[in-house]
């Protein structure tokens, strides 16, 4: 059956899975042996780079009008001194798009071996993530390496990427090369794809291309299920720069709830919420000035909603993908299913109360 955004669905799939096929290769041949990362604060690794080029080049062969809002530009790898990053970077990059095409591709995507990639075309791929974003017409966006600092801990990642639409996001894609297939065996196979489309609900596929010559049929329909506050818990940032966890402790306790949270790098956490994995994302800024990226949340948003549940900032608001790079003011994002969202909605509200009288005292 062929439904809306079908063709792009497919580009998006297929290009989310050759990127984590590539960072998976990163993390195994670099950042295991520590060759990039030491000492570097604020990491923004040569996967990061190599992952956003193979995306946006098959993106610019599959759908060349469209713009790209991505988070990295390659303006460090032009400098003099990224000569050896923007090597590796090419590399890589070469390296993913000329491998084999594998089922569902098509080689005038730019892929498979007999395809030159020069270093300029790559790192004109990387800077075309640099639109602006708005309110009106299609635009990708693109976030080649979400939580960067779980991909250098080996922990969860995620690639990825979502179609905008005069501000709606239509269609999502994330990538968990890290997260296990069946949330009911942790340590059982990883490694998924998450995909939702506007109006055609949300689903898990494999990791690996060749086990989904017909996606529709490998795909497993995800749903939130309903949660008791006993069963609940919720899904929150590992790290504590990104989310107020104090604030999460407190809008629990208010919930009633009694499981610990489950703390988990990247939007691989929306995933997880999809497939009843957790019932409350919930992120709560820890200072002012922080504008949340669209490219954070716009794939998992399509996925929580099309899963059946509700995405809103803190005040119960939507989300405004159409106000460019970021979501503009910050007050917050809420995901969970329709009638536990309500409940969050009114515990953040009793817990501003709270912490608003404890900090008059
Ligand atoms: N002060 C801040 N507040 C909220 N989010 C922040 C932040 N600083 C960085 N981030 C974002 O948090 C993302 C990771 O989210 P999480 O904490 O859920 O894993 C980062 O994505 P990247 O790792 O792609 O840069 C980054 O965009
Ligand atoms: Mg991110
Ligand atoms: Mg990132
Ligand atoms: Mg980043």
């Amino acid at each position: 059956m062929s439904h809306a955004y079908y063709a792009e669905k497919q580009v998006a799939v297929a290009a989310v899975r050759r990127a984590c096929a590539l960072t998976s290769s990163v993390f195994n041949k670099l950042v295991r042996n520590e060759t990039l990362t030491k000492d570097d604060k604020s990491p923004v690794t040569v996967g990061d780079f190599a992952a956003q080029a193979v995306v946006s080049t098959i993106l610019s062969r599959t759908f060349p009008h469209d713009p790209i809002v991505g988070e990295e530009d390659a303006s460090d790898l032009r400098a003099d001194t990224g000569a050896s990053l923007r090597e590796r970077v090419v590399a890589l990059a070469t390296e993913s798009l000329t491998a084999p095409l594998q089922p569902g591709e098509e080689e005038s995507w730019g892929l498979g071996p007999s395809h030159k990639h020069t270093t300029e075309e790559l790192l004109a791929a990387i800077d075309r993530g640099n639109y602006e974003g708005g309110r009106t017409g299609r635009m990708w966006t693109l976030d080649p390496i979400d939580g960067t600092k779980g991909f250098l801990r080996g922990e969860q990642y995620a690639v990825c990427l979502a179609l905008v639409v005069d501000a709606r996001v239509e269609l999502g894609v994330i990538g968990c090369p890290n997260l296990p297939r069946d949330p009911a065996s942790p340590s059982g196979p990883r490694g998924a794809v998450f995909v939702a489309t506007r109006g055609y609900g949300a689903f898990q596929l494999p990791l690996a291309p060749a086990e989904s010559l017909q996606p529709e049929e490998k795909a497993t329909r995800l749903r939130i299920p309903a949660f008791a506050m006993d069963t609940l818990n919720l899904l929150e940032s590992v790290e504590k720069a990104h989310a107020k966890l104090s604030f999460n402790e407190r809008v629990a306790r208010l919930l009633g709830v009694i499981r610990p949270p489950t703390r988990m790098d990247s939007q691989a956490k929306y995933a997880a919420l999809a497939r009843g994995d957790g019932g409350v994302y919930l992120r709560m800024p820890v200072g002012t000035g922080y504008k949340e990226k669209i490219w954070d949340h716009a794939p998992g948003s399509v996925l929580v909603e099309e899963a059946g549940g509700v995405i809103s900032d803190s005040r119960g608001q939507p989300l405004d993908f159409g106000l460019g790079r970021t979501l503009g003011e910050n007050f917050g994002v809420v995901a969970a299913g329709k009638a536990v969202h309500t409940k969050v909605i009114e515990a953040i509200q009793r817990a501003k109360e709270e912490e608003e009288k404890e900090e008059g005292q």
